[in-house]
C-alpha cells in the first residue's frame, strides 16, 4: 500500500470514530435530558400550580435579576405586589425554582421544622469563604457543632462581655467627635463591630489588634457584592465559567484579607492557651449577676427581641456547667485540645462564620437605627428622655441592668428590625413536598424555598400602616397577639441566629452610648432610601447622617 493510500485508511478511519461519536452523543444526550425531565415531573407538576411573573424559555425569570443591586431588589419586591393576596411567589432562575413566601403560617411550617433544614445550594457560593461553618453546614455536622457552639453566647457569658463593648462604645464615640458634616455611619459601625467582636467572641486583646479589623470588614463588604452577583447573574453561578472572570481574581485577594485576619486570631489565642494563660470568661465570676442562671435562661421578660412562643436552644437551657461558660474561640479551642470533637479547619470555618455573621448583620442594624433616629425626631427626643432618666446627669458605662430599662429603645431596635431586616430573606433547599397551611398548594422537593423576611414584615394585616415607623407596634398588648413568626429578623426555630442575645445587648449598648452623646439628623427621608440587598440588607447611597454632640459624655 502506498503512502497516501495508508494516510488515507488512517483519516477516514478517524473521521469515522469522530462520527460514531456524535452519532452515540446525541441520543445519550437526549436519553439524559429524557430522564432529567422526567425525574422533574412533580416538580413542573406542582410548580405548575403556583404564580408569578411568566418568563423566558430556558432562562425562566433570570432577566429580572439585570442591573444594580437597588434596582434587583426594588423591581423583585413590586413585581411580587399583585401576588400579595395569596404570599408565595413563583420564580424560575434558568432550570432552579425559587418559591418566597410570606405567610407567617407557612413561615412557621419552615423554619420551626427539624426537617427542613438544608440551607439552598445559593449557599454555597460561600464555601470558599465559610467552609462548612455552622451558616451552611448541615446534617449532624451542623448539630453536633450548633451544640457546642450555642452555650458560648449564653446571657451569662454575654455579660461577661458588657465592659468591652461600654469600652468600645466609647471608643467610636471619640472617634466620631471628627465628623462634623454629613458622613456614613456604616463604616464605623462596621469596624467597631469587628473590633468588639475581635476582644469578645474571639477574645483577642486591644493591645495584640492592629488596623486589620478595618481592612477586614471592607473585605467582607466587597465580598458580599460578589457573591451577590453570582446569586443574581446566572452565568456567573458556574464555577467553570466564574473562576476565568475577573471577580474571581478579586475574592481570591478579599479572601486573603479575611482569612488573613482569621488565621492571625487563631494563632495567637492558640500560642496564649500554649503558654497556659487562662480563658478569660473563666476568670471572671460570673455566676453572681442579675440573670438568672440554668433552666430559667429564658429571654422572655429579659426583653431579647423575640416573641414569648419562639424559644429555642438559646433561650431554656440545662444547667451549663463551667466549661461551657468560656467564649466562643476558648470554648473552641479547649475542646479541639481535649478530644476529637473540632478539628483545626472546622474551627477556621466556624472563626469566619462567626466574623462574618457577627459583624456585618449588627453594622446594617444600627447604621438603619441610626437612620431612623436621624428622620425621625419626636422619637428621638423618647428615646433620648428614657435614656436621661436611666442616666441622669451620669456620664457612668452602661451596665446590664440599664440595658434591661431601656424599654423605649428596644422598641425602636425591633422596629428598626422589622422594617430593614439585616437579613432580609432566609432559603432553604426543600428535601421533601411541602402543603402550605394558608392556601393549601404543595410546594415541591428540590426547590429553593424563600422566606421573604422584608415582605413578612411588611404585612399590612398583621402591621397597621406598615410602610410606617411606628415602635409602638412592639407594645406588650400589641406583640402578644401577633403571630410568632410574623416578626422573625434572627430566623426562629432550631436554625434560628446563635448571636440573636449578643447581638441585642451589644446593640443596645452602642446605640445608647451614642444617643447619650450625639443627637443624630438625617436630611433624607424614608422615601429616598435606595435598598440593596448583597446578602446584607443595606442602603446604595450610604448610611449619610449628621452628628451633634449633647452636652453629657458617656464614658467607659
Ligand atoms: C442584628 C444582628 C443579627 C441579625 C439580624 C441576624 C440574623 C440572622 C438570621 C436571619 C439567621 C438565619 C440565616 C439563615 O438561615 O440563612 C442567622 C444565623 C446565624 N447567625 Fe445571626 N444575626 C445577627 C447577629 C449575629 C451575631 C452577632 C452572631 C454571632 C456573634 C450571629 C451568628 C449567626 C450564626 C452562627 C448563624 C447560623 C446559625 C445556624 O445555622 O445554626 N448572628 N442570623
Amino acid at each position: 500500500m502506498s503512502y497516501a493510500a495508508a494516510e488515507h485508511v488512517v483519516q477516514s478511519s478517524t473521521f469515522s470514530a469522530v462520527n460514531l461519536f456524535y452519532v452515540l452523543l446525541v441520543p445519550a444526550l437526549i436519553l439524559w435530558y429524557t430522564y432529567w425531565r422526567m425525574s422533574r415531573r412533580r416538580l413542573y407538576e406542582l410548580a405548575e400550580k403556583l404564580n408569578g411573573p411568566s418568563g423566558w424559555p430556558l432562562l425562566g425569570n433570570a432577566l429580572e435579576f439585570t442591573g444594580g443591586s437597588a434596582e434587583i431588589f426594588k423591581n423583585i419586591v413590586e413585581k411580587s405586589i399583585p401576588y400579595d393576596q395569596e404570599s408565595v411567589v413563583k420564580l424560575w432562575i434558568g432550570p432552579r425554582l425559587l418559591v418566597f413566601i410570606y405567610d407567617p403560617r407557612d413561615v412557621e411550617v419552615i423554619l420551626s421544622s427539624h426537617v427542613h433544614i438544608d440551607k439552598a445550594d445559593e449557599y454555597r457560593f460561600f464555601k470558599p469563604w465559610l467552609g462548612n461553618g455552622l451558616l451552611i453546614s448541615t446534617g449532624q455536622k451542623w448539630r453536633s457543632h450548633r451544640k457546642l457552639i450555642a452555650p458560648t453566647f449564653h446571657l451569662n457569658v454575654l455579660k461577661s462581655f458588657i465592659d468591652l463593648f461600654n469600652a468600645n462604645s466609647r471608643a467610636v464615640v471619640d472617634k466620631l467627635k471628627k465628623e462634623a458634616k454629613d458622613f456614613d455611619c456604616h463604616d464605623y459601625m462596621s469596624e467597631c463591630t469587628v473590633e468588639i467582636l475581635l476582644e469578645t467572641a474571639m477574645g483577642v486583646s486591644k493591645t495584640t489588634q492592629d488596623q486589620s479589623g478595618f481592612d477586614y470588614a471592607m473585605a467582607v463588604m466587597k465580598m458580599c457584592d460578589i457573591l451577590h452577583l453570582r446569586h443574581t447573574k446566572i452565568w456567573l453561578r458556574p464555577d467553570l465559567l466564574f473562576k476565568f472572570t475577573e471577580y474571581a481574581k478579586n475574592q481570591t485577594k478579599l479572601l486573603d484579607v479575611i482569612h488573613g485576619l482569621t488565621k492571625k486570631v487563631i494563632k495567637r489565642k492558640k500560642e496564649e492557651f500554649q503558654s497556659g494563660k487562662k480563658p478569660s470568661v473563666l476568670s471572671n465570676d460570673v455566676t453572681n449577676n442579675e440573670v438568672p442562671t440554668s433552666k430559667t435562661t429564658s429571654v422572655e421578660g429579659l426583653s431579647f427581641g423575640q416573641s414569648a412562643g419562639l424559644k429555642d436552644d438559646l433561650d431554656v437551657e440545662e444547667d451549663v456547667g463551667q466549661k461551657k461558660r468560656l467564649a466562643f474561640l476558648d470554648l473552641l479551642l479547649e475542646s479541639s485540645q481535649s478530644g476529637v470533637v473540632i478539628t483545626d479547619e472546622e474551627i477556621k470555618e466556624q472563626v469566619d462564620t462567626i466574623m462574618f455573621e457577627g459583624h456585618d448583620t449588627t453594622a446594617a442594624g444600627s447604621s438603619f437605627f441610626l437612620s431612623m433616629m436621624g428622620i425621625h425626631q419626636d422619637i428621638q427626643d423618647k428615646v433620648i428622655e428614657e435614656l436621661d432618666q436611666i442616666f441622669g446627669d451620669s456620664d457612668r458605662p452602661c451596665t446590664f441592668q440599664d440595658t434591661l430599662e431601656m424599654k423605649y429603645l428596644e422598641r425602636c431596635l425591633m422596629e428598626t428590625l422589622r422594617m430593614y431586616p439585616p437579613v432580609p430573606i432566609i432559603a432553604r433547599h426543600l428535601k421533601q413536598e411541602v402543603t402550605l397551611p394558608s392556601n393549601g398548594k404543595k410546594i415541591p422537593a428540590g426547590t429553593t424555598l424563600v422566606v421573604a423576611t422584608f415582605k413578612l414584615h411588611r404585612r399590612s394585616d398583621v402591621y397597621p400602616n406598615p410602610e410606617k415607623f411606628d415602635p409602638d407596634n412592639f407594645l406588650p398588648e400589641r406583640s402578644a397577639n401577633r403571630h410568632y413568626y410574623a416578626f422573625v429578623p434572627f430566623s426562629a426555630g432550631p436554625r434560628s441566629c446563635v448571636g440573636r442575645k449578643y447581638a441585642m445587648l451589644k446593640l443596645k449598648i452602642i446605640l445608647s452610648t451614642l444617643l447619650r452623646n450625639f443627637r443624630i439628623h438625617s436630611d433624607l427621608k424614608e422615601s429616598d432610601f435606595k435598598l440593596q440587598a448583597d446578602i446584607i440588607l443595606k442602603r446604595a447611597e450610604g448610611f449619610k447622617v449628621r452628628l451633634e454632640p449633647r452636652k453629657r459624655l458617656a464614658k467607659a
